[in-house]
């Protein structure tokens, strides 16, 4: 398992080992165990999320649960390739309002965690492009929110419009936005990586 920092500290890309043979390859997507060995201990997943998006350009995002059921996320790719988006919007971070971003794609395996507190967004790079998620809260739809995609500079690598739905073309900009959550410094495991 590789560990990767990004820009962002708090976001990381892991890279989990994966074993080819003449079948195909064998790979642990998801390991407490092997995570801890390497000085990553991450809060406890509750749900698994999946969705397709048939076209390539299809945009969901940002979005984030408000306290007291946010969430972190575990992000890979099943089937294609897509962009996937953190920006933080803890008020007082030294990071506010700054993204980062990694294609994840069945290619390449890699994974993006995303600690709550962090705005989440993807946009698919292909056809028919899966996206599976490990998520440390319930879904709880009172606390759902989002932030428009287009409000805070992030280069997508797209020309012209995604497709949104209607709820995400209809969210506020960042400047618009009053987030739940303060900066509580920094995360331990930034330290130990
Ligand atoms: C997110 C979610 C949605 N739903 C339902 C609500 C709705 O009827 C339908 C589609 O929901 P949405 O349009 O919000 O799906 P989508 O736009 O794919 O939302 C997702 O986007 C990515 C970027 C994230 O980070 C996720 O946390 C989630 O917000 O699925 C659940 O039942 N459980 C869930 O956990």
């Amino acid at each position: 398992m590789q560990i990767q920092k990004t820009s962002l500290p708090g976001v990381l890309v892991l890279v989990p080992r994966r074993f080819g043979d003449d079948r195909g390859f064998f790979c642990e997507s998801w390991s407490r165990k092997t995570l801890h060995d390497a000085g990553l201990d991450l809060p406890e997943f509750v749900q698994d999320n999946h969705s397709l998006s048939a076209a390539a350009g299809t945009l969901r995002g940002l979005h984030f649960q408000a306290p007291p059921h946010a969430q972190g996320k575990l992000v890979r790719c099943g089937r294609g390739r897509l962009f996937d988006v953190a920006v933080d919007i803890r008020k007082g971070s030294p990071t506010y309002g700054q993204w980062t971003g990694c294609e994840l794609s069945f290619e390449n395996g890699r994974q993006l965690w995303i600690p709550a507190g962090f705005l989440h967004g993807f946009v698919t790079r292909e056809p028919d492009t899966e996206i599976l998620y490990k998520c440390t809260d319930y879904y709880a739809p009172d606390c759902d929110g989002s932030v428009v995609w287009d409000s805070i500079g992030i280069d997508w690598g797209i020309a012209g419009r995604p497709i949104l739905s209607a709820k995400d073309a209809a969210a506020p900009s960042l400047n618009e936005f009053d987030s739940p959550f303060t900066y509580e410094g920094p995360f331990d495991y930034e330290a130990r990586l």
